[in-house]
């Protein structure tokens, strides 16, 4: 079975997030993570996950301002400067917190700039956060995000991803692929992360269609686990999903393969 972990930014939001710690635990999770933790101190977080017993597996750097529609910077010329001060405080944060893997978004290709200019800049944002994490011993992530969510956001599809990499050089960068937008990006899940397990450090899922939990769509979380197993997976699998239900109610498919 995988090694699960909760995003405390898409469940438990019956509760304020400094409750959702404990509501994770009572639900026997003792790996959490959170998208955007910078609204709270990190020695907040510290005291709440030490309170629970429970380690915090990844944070997002800072992604711009979401009230604009923004989704993420990494990739816009003009903000260089105020992502990598970004990135600093997400290592900070990390650092803290003692947590192992720090994702990017690459955000929305600005309409004002040539493809290979918001290419380049995307680049070197990543060489940049390779080399600063490493120094942290950090694992750096990059997600690749559906388009029917969020069109025009710049990386959103695998091999996209994965030609990126080469181009960055550096061994510190890994994708972190979610189940949910791959499905509606490109699908052959299965294939696809036993062909390049090497370079994939983190997942999380939702079903498709409605980003619900497991059993209110189309994909087979059965087999994509037993497959996981199989093929020694072996980082972390996070629900990452706005349940249909309340979130305890959500979790009956997690009771059944346990
Ligand atoms: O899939 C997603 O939406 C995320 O993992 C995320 O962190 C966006 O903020
Ligand atoms: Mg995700």
């Amino acid at each position: 079975m995988p090694d699960f972990a909760v995003n405390l930014s898409m469940l438990f939001t019956e509760v304020p997030l400094t409750e959702r710690f404990a509501a994770a635990a009572e639900q026997g999770f003792d790996k959490v993570e959170i998208q955007f933790p910078y609204a709270l101190p990190a020695a907040d977080i510290a005291h709440l996950l030490r309170q629970n017993q429970q380690q915090l597996v990844l944070l997002n750097a800072p992604a711009g301002d979401p009230e604009k529609g923004e989704r993420g910077i990494a990739c816009h010329p003009d903000r260089v400067a105020e992502f990598r001060q970004g990135v600093t405080k997400a290592i900070e944060y990390a650092k803290t917190l003692n947590c192992n893997n720090i994702n990017i978004l690459s955000g929305i290709s600005p309409v004002n700039y040539n493809a290979d200019i918001i290419e380049k800049t995307f680049i070197e944002n990543l060489q940049f956060c390779a080399q600063q994490m490493a120094n942290a011993d950090i694992q750096l992530l990059v997600e690749a995000i559906n388009t029917q969510d969020i069109p025009g956001f710049f990386l959103n599809n695998s091999q996209q991803a994965f030609a990126l990499f080469d181009r960055v050089g550096h061994p510190n960068i890994k994708l972190q692929y979610d189940i949910y937008h791959m499905q509606i990006m490109e699908g052959n899940l299965i294939h696809t992360l036993r062909q390049h397990l090497n370079k994939i450090g983190h997942i999380q899922f939702a079903d498709v269609p409605g980003r619900h939990e497991p059993q209110t769509g189309e994909l087979n979380f059965n087999n994509i686990f037993q497959a996981l197993d199989d093929m020694g997976y072996s980082g972390i699998t996070s629900l990452e999903y706005n349940p249909s239900v309340s979130t305890t109610e959500s979790l009956h498919w997690l009771k059944q393969i346990a």
